[in-house]
């Protein structure tokens, strides 16, 4: 579970989290939407830990794992498909302590649970770009944590991969984690995310998807968004 209250998070004089207050309860599965700008992946990190509140609280419970957007990884990194799905076991065991076998087959497991089989020993600067997303969801299969954070996970992803991804992100639902995926396509999201928190800089809506994407509230946020960019259209559906 994760809760926030009054959040504040700026860059200098800017706020691009204002005043959120709310909760992400345990075995919730909640996508975050709003416009380019809303300030989506910057919630996301802070509720991750890597940007602290300018005002405001942030209350966590349980471990946490964060995916960052795909394009912050540096595919050129010497790493073998094997080793990045191992990473998802540091929180654990501490960076330097020796891997137990144990590790290796929860590894190989959850990298055949999203079809890498035929890749572990492949260095990742060799994979697609859906490829690498696999073996980055193969990484937190192997965290287990408790609460999971993605930024736009499916951004520059093949249609495969996706179905592929949704089904773990199902799996981790009825496992009862709790889920917050930045995300922008709105069909995917009622399709698949019981919660929806609608952000334009403060929370716009929040609760189950059907109530939270009306179309009353989708233009809405889009006319909050001409205030910060003009030129802002991010849903197809106003
Ligand atoms: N490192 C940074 N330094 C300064 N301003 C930033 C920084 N990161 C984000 N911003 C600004 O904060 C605001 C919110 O950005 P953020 O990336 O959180 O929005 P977003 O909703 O994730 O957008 P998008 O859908 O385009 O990814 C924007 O005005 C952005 O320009």
């Amino acid at each position: 579970m994760i809760e926030v209250e009054h959040l504040t998070l700026c860059y200098r004089d800017r706020a691009a989290v204002h005043a959120l207050t709310g909760r992400f309860v345990a075995g919730s599965h909640t996508a975050v939407v709003g416009p380019n700008g809303a300030g989506k992946s910057t919630l996301l990190a802070a509720l991750a830990g890597v940007k602290q509140p300018d005002e405001g609280h942030i209350h966590r419970h349980g471990a946490i794992a964060y995916l960052a957007q795909l394009s912050t990884l540096d595919k050129q990194f010497p790493l073998t498909v094997r080793e990045l799905a191992l990473a998802g076991t540091w929180q654990r065991r501490g960076a330097w302590r020796g891997l137990a076998k144990a590790d290796c087959l929860r590894a190989d497991a959850a990298l055949d649970r999203v079809g890498l089989s035929d890749f572990t020993q492949a260095p990742i600067s060799n994979l697609s770009g859906g490829q690498l997303q696999r073996a980055r969801f193969a990484r937190l299969i192997v965290e287990d944590a408790d609460v999971l954070l993605l930024d736009e996970p499916f951004a520059n992803v093949d249609t495969e991969t996706i179905a592929n991804l949704l089904a773990v992100q199902d799996d981790w639902h009825r496992a009862g984690k709790t889920q917050i995926t930045v995300l922008h396509d709105m069909s995917q999201v009622r399709a698949h995310y019981p919660q929806t928190l609608l952000l334009a800089q403060s929370a716009l809506a929040w609760g189950d998807t059907p109530e939270v994407l009306t179309p009353e509230n989708l233009q809405e946020a889009n006319r909050r968004a001409q205030h910060w960019r003009n030129d802002a259209t991010w849903c197809q559906e106003c």
